[in-house]
């Protein structure tokens, strides 16, 4: 098995400030209160993900699953630790992030699809092909800001699957869609992966991506601690879930 994107021993910390303002400062320090806490996202994780795999993360919100994505797709980087990724990556991580609001879908599709490493010719060859997988040929020539964000994530999604993209990284997006819109995204994500490149999802939808996944990685306070098919690591993230609503109710006394 050819390694896609090896991840070794990450960390990845932030820091949460309390205090806003000079006045909110004095308070705390007056107090002998902290001004910020260290919070670690990341704590030491290595995953090796093959050439091909499907591979699903999970986990509680705030487990750090989309700060690992951010992570193998660059736009971060991490305090510990090192990631390396082979081949071109394309992600849906922050939906229409690379989409300008003043600019039409036309001129997005350009510009969103040179920034995600496609030539001109290569754009050119596929514009059809995106605005007919968008639906939104009427409203091309319209700002993006005037689309719903229906409009704007099929757009984005769109100009994204078609970059062919040896590493796909897709965060969230098809909670965003409506029925038929996800039901053709879910239908690209199966052929993206019969070509065979890599594809890793994070999505709350357990049942769906026990469907599309071949590997379930499931994330706690920023560590993963499972690593195996997708059904198990899904019925952890139940087991979670029970827990934290569990917790939940007994704060309030239910
Ligand atoms: N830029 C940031 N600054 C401060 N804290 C951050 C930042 N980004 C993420 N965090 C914190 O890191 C933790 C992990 O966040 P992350 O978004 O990776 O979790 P997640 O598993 O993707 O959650 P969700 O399912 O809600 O998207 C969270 O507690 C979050 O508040």
């Amino acid at each position: 098995m050819i390694p896609s994107i090896v991840i070794d021993s990450v960390s990845k910390h932030f820091t949460l400030r309390h205090a806003h303002s000079f006045k909110e400062m004095s308070v705390r320090a007056f107090r002998g209160q902290r001004l910020s806490d260290r919070f670690t996202a990341l704590d030491h994780v290595s995953l090796t993900l093959h050439q091909g795999e499907t591979v699903a993360l999970m986990g509680l919100n705030g487990s750090g699953k989309s700060t690992l994505l951010k992570l193998m797709s660059g736009v971060m980087q991490p305090d510990e630790g090192s990631v390396r990724v082979r081949g071109r990556i394309a992600g849906l991580i922050d939906v229409g992030a690379g989409l300008h609001p003043e600019l039409t879908g036309r001129e997005n599709v350009y510009l969103n699809g040179a920034i995600l490493g496609m030539s001109r010719a290569e754009i050119q060859r596929k514009f059809d092909a995106i605005v007919d997988f968008s639906g939104i040929e009427r409203f091309l020539d319209d700002q993006v800001k005037f689309y719903s964000s229906g409009m704007f994530m099929r757009l984005a999604f769109s100009i994204a699957a078609h970059t062919e993209p040896d590493v796909f990284l897709i965060d969230e997006v098809l909670a965003v869609g409506d029925p038929p819109f996800r039901e053709k995204c879910l239908e690209r994500i199966r052929e993206l992966r019969g070509e065979g490149r890599t594809m890793v999802i994070v999505a709350h939808d357990i049942q769906m991506l026990v469907g599309l996944c071949d590997r379930g990685v499931t994330m706690r306070q920023g560590r993963v601690v499972y690593d195996g098919p997708t059904e198990e690591a899904g019925r952890l993230v139940r087991e979670d879930r029970q827990a934290r609503r569990a917790a939940a109710m007994g704060e309030i006394g239910g």
